[in-house]
């Protein structure tokens, strides 16, 4: 690398603004993202499939005449999986069953119990009715996504999965297609961006509108997700990707340049971080970056992404690498360590914890089993990975017998009354005994 990769200091006076500033994103981009990002759904709310037909042209360079020429039909998806090379199509129904093995586990039932009066109380969960999935497709596209998304709907019982893809340049990618085939993905609309989102959130003459959107995407599909978030529900911000990794400074250096790497190709806005103790080790990290960077193919991209967003953490010990870790919130943490297991308790914000030297997060990314879809940006502190219960909700179930209707409602009256709402004390009272 030219310039140098950001390097940090737990000790030096100006840690903390500086480890803010690190991770902070740059005001006047994110202004610019909400300003066209608003007018985009505002379009395509008005105007439907004319808007969205539009910002395709706009966006990925595609022209059509109609929307319909955007959906890939069943027959499509399918010949797509023919047409794919065997070794794709045997990785792909590995990484399905590994990722729908993890995912059954998740899977919440309905329950109900009786009190002492025999009142009936539970919980009912049902299916969204229908899910729509953001599947990127700018950069790369991303038939492992497809799975991520798809599987748990499934799973979940979801009636109606419907599936949005870019494709730059209409270049349409079979593994993409073929993935959505193994997953059961009901429709597929070649369409990104924040003009997916909304054809997604507020349906148009072709596209349904649908209960819930999930996926990831760049930031405008992050941004989008967050405006029409109380339109639909959606899963979480799941923005550019993110790698922190806590090293005890044993594990080959070349390893975990390219676990950095691994997550900045994804995205010029990716963010890369190494915490050790050991100052030789993060110097001999970073003289792996600076050999093996003219060896990838996504040279440019992981360049913007470890100069702009990338950082080296020199710590005191591996406590105080939790404490950093847990002050960033990763999307991925990876503890290339001796003994992960040990350092579990002083992790409390990753949206996947990768233990030991020899789990690449890489593996998470395609058939490890958990969910790739991942609360980034720090959200990890209030959110989970993607799963079943994205896609299930549920309903209280409460039936009382007359004696339990009569016990309770005495004690429903008196609160009722206490908060001098007397229709709620006599609807209770009604059901009282004499
Ligand atoms: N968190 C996760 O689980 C996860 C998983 C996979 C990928 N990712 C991330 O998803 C992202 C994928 O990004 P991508 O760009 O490759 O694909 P994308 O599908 O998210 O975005 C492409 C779309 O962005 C829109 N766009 C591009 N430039 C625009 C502009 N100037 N104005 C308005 N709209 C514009 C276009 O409509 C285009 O279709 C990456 O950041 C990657 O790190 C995250
Ligand atoms: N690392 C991404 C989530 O941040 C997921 C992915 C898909 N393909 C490769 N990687
Ligand atoms: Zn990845």
């Amino acid at each position: 690398m030219n310039d140098k990769i950001t390097r940090l200091n737990t000790t030096q006076g100006d840690f903390d603004s500086a480890l803010a500033k690190l991770l902070a994103w740059d005001d006047s981009v994110d202004h610019q993202v909400n300003e066209s990002v608003r007018h985009i759904l505002r379009d395509v709310k008005t105007r439907g499939d004319a808007a969205v037909l539009e910002f395709t042209e706009k966006f990925d360079r595609l022209k059509v005449g109609s929307m319909a020429e955007l959906e890939m039909g069943q027959e499509r998806l399918q010949e797509a999986l023919e047409r794919i090379p065997q070794d794709q199509r045997v990785a792909l129904e590995k990484a399905a069953e590994r990722v729908r093995g993890y995912h059954e586990r998740q899977n919440q039932k309905s329950w109900q119990y009786q009190d002492e009066d025999g009142t009936i109380l539970g919980q009912k969960v049902t299916p969204l009715d229908r899910a729509g999935l953001y599947v990127p497709g700018g950069k790369a596209a991303y038939p492992s996504s497809v799975l991520m998304n798809a599987i748990p709907a499934k799973v979940a019982g979801v009636a109606e999965v419907i599936m949005v893809v870019p494709t730059p340049d209409g270049v349409v990618n079979d593994m993409v297609l073929a993935a959505a085939a193994i997953a059961g993905v009901d429709r597929v609309f070649t369409i990104g961006g924040a003009q997916a989102v909304a054809a997604l959130a507020y349906g148009t003459e072709t596209v349904p509108s649908v209960d819930k959107i999930v996926g990831p995407g760049n930031i405008f599909v992050a941004t989008a997700k967050r405006e029409v978030f109380g339109v639909v529900g959606i899963d979480m911000i799941a923005g550019p990707s993110e790698i922190l990794v806590i090293c005890d400074g044993k594990t080959d250096p070349d390893w975990i340049a390219m676990d950095l790497f691994s997550q900045a190709e994804h995205d010029e806005q990716a963010q890369s971080i190494l915490v050790s103790s050991d100052a030789d080790f993060l110097d001999a990290v970073e003289a792996s970056i600076n050999k093996l960077l003219p060896t990838m193919e996504r040279e440019d991209i992981i360049r913007t992404s470890m100069l702009g967003r990338g950082a080296l953490i020199k710590v005191a010990d591996l406590k105080e690498a939790a404490e950093v870790s847990n002050r960033i919130a990763p999307e991925h943490l990876e503890l290339s360590v001796e003994d992960p297991q040990a350092m579990l308790d002083d992790i409390r914000h990753a949206g996947a914890i990768f233990m030991g030297r020899y789990t690449a997060e890489a593996l998470g990314d395609y058939c490890a089993g958990p969910n790739h879809v991942l609360p980034t940006s720090g959200t990890a502190r209030f959110s989970s990975p993607l799963g079943v219960y994205d896609f299930q909700k549920r309903s209280s179930l409460i039936g009382f017998t007359p004696e339990g209707a009569d016990r309770m409602g005495r004690v429903a009256s008196v609160l009722a009354r206490g908060e001098g709402l007397t229709a709620h004390a006599r609807s209770a009272e009604y059901r009282i005994k004499d």
